[in-house]
């Protein structure tokens, strides 16, 4: 049977990168879709402002919409302090199944919690079921239209504190124009536009990063 590209992105990062090194693991990957097959993994170019944000922030407590097959995710377990804790949402179960093997092969199964479901059913139950109470840092990078409300609900559940980052990919291909809109003129953010490309290509794409102002 037909194997999917998710499946072959893993294939290639069990064939090219060294087991427990994550930065080999983001390299395969990378590799992977400038040589073989595009895929739409945040990439390399918006991956190094991702990682000086990450190292910015160092985080205690991150949360990601949207693993897909794990390269984000790896990509900012890469950069915690011991201790820290990644919380990733995924609702498609085929995705999760990859990118569990992607976060395993890179060795960061203990700092990085893969939670299978719809980021709208599990935002509001994060404290309960997570002992989580605020994140210091979240990456968006699921549906784009559900950034906004997914963003809202942070707040209603009182997930972010004052000085809480949101990391937005895709602000501007495939583009989240509500999200920014919201973000860019609301009082209770800082914003920040990050110019960049859209992943393995010349397309204008850009990150925003906006400080949670209580
Ligand atoms: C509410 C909810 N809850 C849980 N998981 C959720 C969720 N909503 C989505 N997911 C999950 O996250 C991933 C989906 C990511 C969506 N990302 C993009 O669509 C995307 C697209 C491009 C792109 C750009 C130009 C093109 F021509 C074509 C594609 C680039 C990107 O970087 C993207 O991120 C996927 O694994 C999906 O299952
Ligand atoms: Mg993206």
């Amino acid at each position: 049977t037909q194997s999917t590209r998710p499946q072959r992105m893993l294939a290639a990062v069990q064939k090219n990168a060294t087991r427990g090194d994550p930065r080999s693991v983001v390299k395969a990957i990378d590799q992977f879709c400038r040589q073989k097959e595009w895929a739409m993994n945040v990439g390399d170019e918006k991956g190094c402002i991702l990682d000086s944000v990450v190292s910015e922030v160092n985080p205690a407590t991150v949360l990601e919409l949207g693993t897909y097959c794990g390269y984000s995710t790896v990509r900012i377990a890469s950069l915690l302090p011991p201790h820290a804790k990644l919380i990733t949402l995924e609702f498609n179960p085929d995705n999760a199944v990859i990118a569990r093997q992607v976060i395993a092969w890179a060795g960061l199964e203990d700092k990085i919690q893969l939670v299978e479901g719809a980021s709208g059913d599990w935002i509001p139950k994060m404290k309960e079921e997570f002992g989580v109470k605020t994140f210091d840092l979240v990456f968006l990078d699921h549906w784009k239209d559900r950034y906004l409300p997914d963003t809202k609900l942070m707040e209603e559940c009182g997930l972010l504190r004052k000085g809480s980052i949101l990391l937005a990919d895709n602000v501007i291909c495939p583009g989240t124009p509500d999200y920014l809109e919201y973000v860019r003129n609301s009082p209770r953010y800082k914003s920040q536009y990050f110019k960049s490309h859209l992943e393995y290509t010349k397309v204008e794409d850009g990150l925003e990063k906006s400080v949670f102002l209580g």
